[in-house]
């Protein structure tokens, strides 16, 4: 049976490098992969998966309106798949998380994602709250918060480095934006 993976974790985990990694570990097997990341996320240009450490690849996009399983359908006709890898998963609709359920469950074939889980407020995304209801596997990344514990939560800064309490869920940036903090930094900080 393919299985429906959800990697997350806070910010800056490595969740880009791994899926990049994970990529290339099929490609050089021989093995073909499909790549997505959300058409909103152009911090590194628009569709494009890259990694803070300097790994990249060509992705194909995808925004609340994209039908990843019918994406998915069509390339099928071009070529073989061995595996779907998406990134920034948190902004996936619930239709598209049944989507990747159906890619797995139907077609057979392995779906990675990769994604944080919570946004500067501590809310579930959408796409995240999904795939962690349905995945079959929910494998957590880490990094380290200023304290050296695991830094599960982003806080959101403005370019002073203040604490943005308020605002839409929705704003792409990086370390100029977030910082990533274990939970009781984080507590202090956004809901002191
Ligand atoms: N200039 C750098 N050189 C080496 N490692 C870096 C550099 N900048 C960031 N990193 C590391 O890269 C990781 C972030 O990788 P990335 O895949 O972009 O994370 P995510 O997708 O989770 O935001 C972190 O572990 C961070 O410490
Ligand atoms: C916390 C939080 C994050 N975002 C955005 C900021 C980045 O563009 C991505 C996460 O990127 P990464 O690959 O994990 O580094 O999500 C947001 O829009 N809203 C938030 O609250
Ligand atoms: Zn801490």
């Amino acid at each position: 049976m393919a299985k429906l993976y959800f990697y997350y974790s806070s910010m800056n985990a490595g969740k880009s490098t791994t899926l990049l990694q994970s990529s290339f570990n099929y490609q050089e097997r021989g093995m073909e992969t499909m790549l997505f990341t959300a058409l909103l996320d152009d911090r590194f240009g628009v569709g494009k998966v890259a990694s803070r450490i300097g790994l990249e690849a060509e992705a194909h996009t995808f925004d609340d309106k994209t039908d990843i399983y019918q994406a998915v359908t069509n390339e099928l006709k071009r070529r073989k798949l061995n595996c779907v890898l998406i990134d920034e998963a948190q902004f996936l609709t619930r239709d598209q998380v049944f989507q990747l359920a159906s890619i797995c469950d139907r077609i057979g074939i392995p779906v990675l994602t990769y994604g944080i889980r919570t946004d500067f407020q501590a809310e579930l995304f959408e796409g995240s709250k999904h795939l962690l209801a349905i995945a079959d596997e929910l494998r957590e990344l880490k990094t380290i918060c200023k304290c050296g514990s695991k830094a599960t939560m982003n806080l959101r800064t403005d370019d002073k480095g203040n604490v943005i309490k308020e605002g839409a869920q929705t704003e792409v940036g990086g370390n100029e934006r977030y910082v990533v903090l274990c939970r009781k930094h984080f507590m202090e900080l956004a809901f002191s």
